[in-house]
């Protein structure tokens, strides 16, 4: 057990969990003998995480809910994907992604081609999602009460082809957000249906969110990948590896410096989950140029550019602030 660890526990033994006052006991824990006044620095006490949650998230950065979604909501959604595949909706900014393999094929056309849908903050129905009041419960612990969803994807992993591009490499997702700070940006992951290792689950590296961001690239894949699934350049192939096997319904919170990723779609349905990341709307904008994520930004603008033509007025954080939803709270900064 780590040194970090171990100074959790000694904190836990002192927290008075017959009436849940932890903020006042970390005053005596400190008064006992602590050094490090921070001593849970990823999360807040408001009432919803047990102290022995708040503690497995500063330890392992993500923290799994059983049964959070009603099947009753993600049988909405998935009609709602159903009808967007088909074109049966149009949503303003969306953007549909194929796997890279399909894309390249003559042969598959309509919904079984699409990979991931991204940016569905436009439509009701699937933005219900970074609203339900169970998930925001949660996210609150982690952001505070002032609440943005910033980015927002269905993610329809597609069987493999083959060429094993159905993987998702291991990576950070704040690779991809030019905001901090880290601590209070938190994603919600949410299986649509059982992920298990046969369709491709997440995989986390625990502990990781401990680290700070790393120099992230394209794989060298012989298969190919995916544009802009990135993956950390040199991650420690024998750093623990845990598989989030998940119910449909069951909803994973983790940190954006997490290493995760998921595994090939050895099956043949698609397997879909339903994410938002959140930011407390306190957050600031950073300027990337200079610092690892400057590859990202370039091919994101690059994109922007090419879809809606916009010229290099636009930043990186503009097309951030512009997708950004207040879900809770007051919009103070972002
Ligand atoms: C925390 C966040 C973590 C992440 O978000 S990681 C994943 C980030 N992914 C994204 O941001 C999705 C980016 N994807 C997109 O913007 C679009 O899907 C993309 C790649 C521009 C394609 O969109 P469209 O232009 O509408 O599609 P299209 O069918 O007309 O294809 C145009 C050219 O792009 C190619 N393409 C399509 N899907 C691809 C893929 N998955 N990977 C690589 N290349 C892809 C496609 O073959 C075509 O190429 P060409 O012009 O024929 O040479
Ligand atoms: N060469 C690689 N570089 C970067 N990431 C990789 C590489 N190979 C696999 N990964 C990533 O590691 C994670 C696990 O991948 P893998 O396909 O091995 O999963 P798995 O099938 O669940 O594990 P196992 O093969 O041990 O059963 C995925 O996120 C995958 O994309
Ligand atoms: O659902 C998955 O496979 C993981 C997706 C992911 O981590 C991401 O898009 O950032
Ligand atoms: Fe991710
Ligand atoms: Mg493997």
């Amino acid at each position: 057990m780590s040194r970090a660890a171990d100074r959790l526990k000694v904190v836990l033994n002192h927290l008075d969990r017959s009436n849940g006052a932890v903020r006042a006991s970390f005053t005596s824990a400190q008064n006992v003998s602590y050094h490090h006044p921070q001593v849970l620095q990823y999360t807040f006490d408001t009432g919803v995480l047990t102290p022995e949650q708040r503690l497995a998230y500063e330890e392992n950065g993500f923290i799994l809910i059983r049964k959070l979604v009603s099947d009753q909501d993600i049988d909405r959604f998935s009609k709602e994907f159903e009808r967007i595949c088909k074109r049966e909706v149009k949503v303003p900014g969306l953007v549909v992604m194929r796997d890279v393999t399909i894309a390249k094929s003559e042969y598959v056309e309509g919904e079984k081609a699409v990979t991931k849908l991204q940016d569905y903050q436009e439509d009701l129905e699937l933005f219900r999602y970074c609203t339900l009041p169970q998930i925001l419960k949660y996210v609150e612990c982690f952001t505070g009460p002032n609440i943005m969803a910033m980015h927002t994807m269905l993610i329809n992993k597609p069987p493999d082809t083959g060429k094993k591009t159905s993987r998702h490499p291991m990576h950070q997702d704040l690779h991809y957000f030019p905001f901090r700070p880290a601590d209070r940006i938190v994603c919600s992951w949410t299986a649509m249906e059982k992920v298990h290792r046969g369709n491709g689950c997440l995989v986390v590296l625990p502990g990781s969110h401990h680290g700070t961001l790393l120099e992230h690239d394209y794989p060298e894949w012989e298969g190919g990948v995916n544009k802009m699934y990135h993956g950390v350049r040199n991650y420690d192939p024998n750093h623990p590896r845990v598989h989030l096997e998940m119910e449909k319904g069951d909803t994973v919170f983790f940190h954006p410096l997490l290493i995760h990723g998921s595994g090939m779609n050895q099956t043949d349905g698609f397997r879909k989950a339903i994410s938002c990341h959140y930011a407390s709307s306190d957050c600031y904008y950073i300027d990337v140029k200079g610092t690892t994520q400057e590859n990202i930004s370039n091919e994101v603008k690059e994109l922007a550019a090419k879809k809606y033509g916009v010229d290099d007025t636009v930043t990186f954080q503009d097309t951030w602030a512009l997708r950004g939803r207040l879900v809770q709270g007051d919009r103070t900064s972002m």
